[in-house]
Order: structure tokens, then C-alpha cells, then sequence
């Protein structure tokens, strides 16, 4: 993909649907009674690996359009043994919430994924799962994918997790379903809250009980009807190139701007960007609201703490911002972003390095210093991670010349089109 800068980014866009909702909404459809119908998925790589998984489980998935679903839920227990392997793909949220549903079950199953998958820690889900009961194994003692799952006979328990990771707490809830007793996590950070607020719309009760997020076993899940909002994770993108790209005014519409993920836009108003928030409404339990976005004069800032996992996928973009910012911009507490679809510290810093940007990697995060500007010219790794892919193509419109950006499919992943979108905004 060659990407050709930009003077500047205007126009109306939608955001294409939550990568996190739409994975939830076809997992916990196909474990209610009922049909539940969704609208607004995203229809990328990651969420069709989803659908794939549930089918091979013996739910049916019915795709009216590329966006709008009809997922025929099978009943808590009505999941049967998959007779081949689940291929998660390159999604670490399919693998790590499977994984809590497939402990659950009283049959077999084995799950992979793609060469990045296979690198990532799965150890802080199958520990736990194993504590309540579940038989997994798998390569580095049941750590990393290829894992093989005999689950059922759970005990509930009170989980206190080492990471704020909501596909960790994620895991656990769903395997709390099929449980005895009570199933709680603790987590030193707050994660996101999809699980939490899509289960009561499924009818679960979650409660908070002495810091801890809590379900009971048993809880049936009743369809309903879900309509995703537009992701603010891939907004991220198009909100950093508005900002940076001086005479820019650009609006996204019906973007999610639930707080436990919100934090980009925090950190972008507080280096100067204009966000504008209008139309502030509820959409399937999940605020939305449409953003305006217009450039300003931007300024490091330091981004750390409890912030962290509110803006965990947004640090590849916000690098980019970083560099048009005047003064140093420190990310720290971000050590998650190693275990990432790349090591995203590393793979950061080294192609933002190409454009000429000041970019030092830190033991838990990144110090840029700016403003740069942007040199054209370089071919630039994607290492087969979207975020990457899509944040250097930010930095590429901010370039004095047009850049090559290598194994751009990545971006399917979370954002199919993104390339013809932005192509839309000039
Ligand atoms: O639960 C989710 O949908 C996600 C949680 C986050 O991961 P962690 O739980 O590992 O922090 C995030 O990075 C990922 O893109 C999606
Ligand atoms: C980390 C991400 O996703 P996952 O963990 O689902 O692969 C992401 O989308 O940036």
C-alpha cells in the first residue's frame, strides 16, 4: 500500500462497528435461548474467526448482511464437542474468551491461531480455568496455543488478577456461568466493561461485591437485540490524523465512548486537539455520540497509571500524535504492549524511526520528542499487526512524501475499508 500525504482531513464518517462488542455479541447470542440479532458488526478478520468458532460448536450464524446478524443461541449448555480444531486466528480476545465458555464444557476441544497467537501468553486464562477445575494442556505446560481443553465441573472462586485485562476478567465471568457458587475477579486496574454491561443485557446479574465483578453459575443468557456502536479504537486513527493535519475538521459518527475506554480522547484534549462530543446518547447499554474533531497546536504530555488500559490500542496512534507535539511525550506503565499481535513498544519505535521521528523505547513504554517533521519515502513493516499498519498510514498522510506501508491486509482485521475511508476524507 502506498499511502500519499495529506494536507488535510474533512467530512462525515461512520465508524465501522466495536471489535470487542461484535465478538461479545456473537459469544454470548449463541450461549442464550433465543435468536439474538445484531446489528452494526464489524464484519473483520477477528470477529469472523468468532462466528467460525461458534459454528463448529454447532451454532447457527446467520449473516443477512455484511454488518447485521441473526445468531441462533443454543442455551447454556447446548454447545456440542467441535470435531476440528477452533482457529482463533489472529485474535487474542476469540482465544482468551473461548477459552473461559470452552472450560465450561463437557466435551473436548483444541484451539489455535496464527504464528502471532501462538506467541501470546495464554497462561493468565488457563491458570485460573485450571484452578476451577478445567483440564487444559498445551505447549509450555498449557501456556501457548496449540491448547486442548476437557472442561466441566467447575468450581466458582475469587480471582484476583495480576493484569487489568479485560479478556482475562472476561474469560473467568463465562466460565463462572457454568460454575458452581459464585465466580468473582479483582483486577489491579479497571479493564473494560463490555462483558459486564452485554451480560445484564442478556438478562445475567453482575454484581460488584468488595472490589470484586462478580456472576453466579448457572445464570441463564436470553436473547435480545444489539446494536454495536461504531469503535472508538479504530476512530483513534482518523481523530489523530484530524488533529495533526493543520485546517482539518473532521466528524465521526455514532462512535462507543464508554469511560473504560475513553481515555484517547482525554489524552488528546489535554495535548490540544478540539473534540467536540454531540448527539450524547445510549445505544445497547454502551453511550455513543458523534465527535468533531479539528486540529490544534499539540503538546507532549505524560500518560500513565489507570490510564493505561483505557487506551491500551490507541498507543501506536498516539505515538504519531506524540511526534507533531511540541516538547516530549512519555507513555510508561504500558508493558502490556509487548504481548500485544506485536511487540508494540518495539515495532513502534522502529517504523516511526523511519519518517525521522524521536522515538526512544522505554522498559514499560515509549518517550517521544517532537515536533518532527515527517520525512516521506520509507518502506515501512507492518509486522502483520493492524494497529501498526494503520498508524504508520496516520503518519504517512502527515509525510512530505508518499510512503509504502508492506503486508497492509493486516488491517481487515479490525478495519476492512479503512485505506478507501481516509482516501474519502482528503
Ligand atoms: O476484551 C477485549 O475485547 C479486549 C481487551 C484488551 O486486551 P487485554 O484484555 O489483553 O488488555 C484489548 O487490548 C483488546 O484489543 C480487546
Ligand atoms: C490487542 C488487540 O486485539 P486482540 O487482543 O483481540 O488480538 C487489538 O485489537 O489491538
Amino acid at each position: 500500500m502506498v499511502i500519499q500525504p495529506a494536507e488535510r482531513v474533512r467530512g462525515a464518517v461512520t465508524i465501522p462497528g466495536d471489535k470487542s462488542i461484535s465478538h461479545r455479541a456473537v459469544m454470548f447470542g449463541a450461549l442464550a435461548e433465543g435468536v439474538t440479532s445484531v446489528r452494526g458488526f464489524l464484519p473483520g478478520a477477528d470477529c469472523l474467526s468468532t462466528i467460525d468458532c461458534f459454528r463448529k460448536m454447532g451454532v447457527q450464524v446467520e449473516q443477512v448482511s455484511a454488518t447485521e446478524l441473526r445468531v441462533n443461541g443454543v442455551g447454556l449448555h447446548g454447545l456440542r464437542e467441535p470435531d476440528d480444531v477452533l482457529d482463533v486466528g489472529n485474535s487474542g480476545t476469540t482465544a482468551r474468551l473461548i477459552l473461559g465458555i470452552l472450560a465450561g464444557q463437557p466435551f473436548h476441544s483444541t484451539l489455535t491461531g496464527d504464528e502471532s497467537i501462538r506467541r501470546r501468553p495464554m497462561g493468565r486464562v488457563t491458570n485460573p480455568l485450571q484452578e476451577m477445575g478445567a483440564k487444559i494442556d498445551g505447549r509450555a505446560g498449557g501456556k501457548l496455543a496449540p491448547l486442548s481443553v476437557r472442561g466441566g465441573g467447575l468450581q466458582g472462586m475469587k480471582y484476583v488478577s495480576p493484569v487489568g485485562s479485560a479478556q482475562v476478567k472476561s474469560a473467568i465471568l463465562l466460565a463462572g456461568l457454568f460454575a458452581d457458587g459464585t465466580t468473582g475477579v479483582k483486577e489491579p486496574e479497571q479493564s473494560r466493561d463490555h462483558t459486564e454491561r452485554m451480560l445484564r443485557a442478556f438478562g445475567v446479574p453482575v454484581v460488584e461485591e468488595d472490589g470484586y465483578t462478580a456472576v453466579r453459575g448457572g445464570s441463564s443468557l436470553v436473547a435480545t437485540e444489539i446494536e454495536v456502536p461504531g469503535d472508538l479504537s479504530s476512530a483513534a486513527f482518523l481523530l489523530v490524523a484530524a488533529a495533526i493535519l493543520p485546517g482539518s475538521d473532521l466528524t465521526l459518527r455514532g462512535v462507543g465512548i464508554n469511560p473504560t475506554r475513553a481515555g484517547i480522547l482525554e489524552v488528546l484534549r489535554e495535548m490540544g486537539a478540539n473534540i467536540e462530543l454531540s448527539n450524547e446518547r445510549l445505544s445497547g447499554g454502551e453511550p455513543i455520540a458523534d465527535l468533531r474533531v479539528q486540529a490544534g497546536a499539540l503538546r507532549g504530555i505524560t500518560v500513565c497509571g489507570t490510564l493505561i488500559p483505557r487506551l491500551i490500542d490507541e498507543i501506536p496512534v498516539l505515538a504519531v500524535a506524540a511526534t507533531q507535539a511540541e516538547g516530549v511525550t512519555e507513555i510508561r506503565d504500558a508493558k502490556e504492549l509487548k504481548v500485544k499481535e506485536s511487540n508494540r513498544i518495539a515495532t513502534t519505535a522502529a517504523e516511526l524511526r523511519k519518517f525521522g521521528a524521536q522515538v526512544e523505547e522505554l522498559e514499560d513504554g515509549l518517550r517521544i520528542v517532537g515536533r518532527t517533521k515527517l520525512r516521506g519515502g520509507a518502506v515501512v513493516q507492518t509486522h502483520h499487526d493492524h494497529r501498526i499498519a494503520m498508524a504508520m498510514a496516520v503518519a504517512a498522510l502527515a509525510a512530505d512524501s508518499p510512503v509504502t506501508i508492506c503486508d497492509w491486509e493486516s488491517v481487515d482485521v479490525s478495519f476492512p475499508g479503512f485505506a478507501e475511508l481516509v482516501q474519502n476524507i482528503r
